[in-house]
């Protein structure tokens, strides 16, 4: 059964964070860069991680931040999954996942210069540099880092890639099942496009981009099954005549 994982980003509200785990959501993100309209303390974290049930992670976000910052999450609530979405270099990533014992997504974002091989020769990097490196997130290059409702060109995306990747960057009702179609990325991850202001998420916009997702994986699914059902169909093997 085809199912895209689901992040909903920016989490700041309990209404939110409920609103997003009713919807079915997989993760939700919680951002620690303190220039985000989407900034959580980590006093502010705890309650909200704490009150997430089973099977629904809690991804800690940062931009740039050293070890004390990222241990001073991990020890205020339960965090699964660390996401660097900075200038952050390998070795810097690697460093600080080892220290916490966390594994990491690292955000990619992509370039209009951005070319094929240089998100594949980036998921090598990362992956021969830690153990700890569980993916790349693939987001849209904007000065202020991330969270900024723009779409990049999702052609760039190596098909040998997509399934191991985040896609993320500009997400919404509107484009989310042609994004899943068309990428089959491993998950989704949105923040603006489920708000109904900075920081503030919208359960309607929340349910509508599950179900929009959850669309995508049955028109995936049934394209998946047909092709199945046509390969063991009689006559249907190479040489065949009948
Ligand atoms: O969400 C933020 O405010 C943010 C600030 C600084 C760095 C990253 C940030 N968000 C990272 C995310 O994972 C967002 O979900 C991602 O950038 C997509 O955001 P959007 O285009 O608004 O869906």
């Amino acid at each position: 059964m085809h199912r895209t994982r689901i992040k909903i980003c920016g989490i700041t509200r309990a209404q939110d964070a409920h609103a997003a785990v009713a919807s079915g959501a997989d993760a939700l993100g919680f951002v620690f860069y303190p220039k985000s309209p989407r900034y959580v303390s980590p006093a502010q974290f705890a309650p909200l991680a704490a009150s997430l049930p089973p099977y629904v992670s809690a991804v800690a976000l940062f931009v740039n931040a050293g070890v004390d910052e990222v241990r001073a999450v991990v020890e205020a609530g339960p965090v699964a999954l660390l996401q660097f979405h900075g200038d952050e270099t390998v070795d810097a990533c690697a460093r600080i996942a080892d220290a916490v014992k966390r594994p990491f997504v690292h955000a990619y974002r992509v370039k209009p210069d951005t070319t094929p091989r240089e998100l594949l020769e980036c998921e090598l990097a990362y992956r021969a540099a830690s153990p700890w490196f569980s993916g790349l997130l693939l987001d849209t290059y904007v000065d202020a880092y991330g969270g900024a409702g723009k779409v990049f060109d999702w052609s760039l995306i190596p098909k040998e890639l997509a399934p191991r990747v985040v896609l993320s960057g500009g997400l919404s009702v509107q484009n989310a099942t042609s994004a899943v179609v068309r990428v089959r990325p491993w998950a989704v991850d949105i923040s603006s496009g489920v708000e109904a202001a900075r920081g503030i998420k919208d359960a309607r916009r929340i349910a509508d981009f599950i179900a929009a997702v959850r669309a995508a994986d049955a028109t995936i699914e049934s394209e998946q099954t047909h092709e199945r059902s046509t390969r063991s169909s009689p006559g249907s093997e190479p040489g065949s005549t009948r």
